[in-house]
């Protein structure tokens, strides 16, 4: 196992991204969230955009998974869906660089990016939605999945909870894996890690106040 990874073992990793639209999408406020993260013991960071990897390499030394969110009309892979976008985020200082590995129609072959960024010397996250995909990734060379985007395809389980299910198939599968996606609590990031996850990525319930507003704010409206 390389070094970063054995770094972030059993380590929690957080993700600083603001959606489109968000009055925190900006780079320096991205990363002053990059750093309060930092300052509360995250071993990790996860950051979209060029110009966030940018400004965040620039403040810390902590390891970064850097990944593009593109939308194209050709395909429903969005993250990172090409080696050029890959490559850009190597050379910008990204440790490891996620992008889409589900199993749906994709502009290039996972095999080529993760050559892409083997090349660029940054490490390969392969964000997948189920077992299969996981599988398929490490075949292809991956050096690490992640389970971001279980729940967000067609093909794998809807859920509204972090897919603990999945965390068991990937590890009784023998698949190192990071839980990401949903892990809304402590509780549920010291429950990944009892799924086997070698590190855990938090997102929204740290990072995205406007995110977590709507989560109190709803639930005052519907008094549960
Ligand atoms: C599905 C997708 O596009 N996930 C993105 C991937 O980088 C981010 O929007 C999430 O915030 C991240 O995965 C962490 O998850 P959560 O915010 O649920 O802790």
């Amino acid at each position: 196992m390389s070094a970063v990874l054995d770094r972030l073992r059993g380590r929690l990793i957080v993700s600083c991204q603001a959606n489109p639209g968000s009055p925190l999408r900006d780079p320096h406020i991205i990363s002053r969230l990059a750093l309060a993260a930092q300052q509360g013991g995250a071993a990790g960071l996860r950051i979209q955009g060029f110009e966030d990897v940018l400004a965040v390499r620039a403040v810390t030394d902590l390891p970064i998974i850097g990944l593009t969110k593109t939308d194209r009309p050709d395909t429903p892979v969005y993250i990172t869906p090409t080696s050029a976008e890959a490559a850009r985020l190597a050379e910008l200082g990204s440790d490891i660089v996620a992008f889409d590995a589900t199993l749906r129609p994709r502009p290039e072959s996972v095999v080529h990016l993760v050559q892409t960024i083997h090349a660029a010397g940054a490490l390969a996250m392969a964000d997948i939605s189920t077992l299969p995909e996981a599988q398929a990734a490490y075949e292809a060379g991956a050096d690490i999945v992640g389970t971001t985007l279980a729940g967000y395809t067609p093909h794998s389980r809807a859920l509204t909870t972090a897919d603990w299910l999945l965390m068991d198939e990937l590890r009784e599968g023998g698949l190192t894996f990071i839980a990401e996606g949903r892990l809304n609590s402590p509780q549920d990031a010291a429950r990944a890690m009892r799924h086997g996850a070698h590190a855990v990525v938090v997102g929204s319930a740290i990072t995205r106040p406007d995110v977590i507003t709507t989560w109190f704010a709803g639930a005052l409206r519907d008094g549960s």
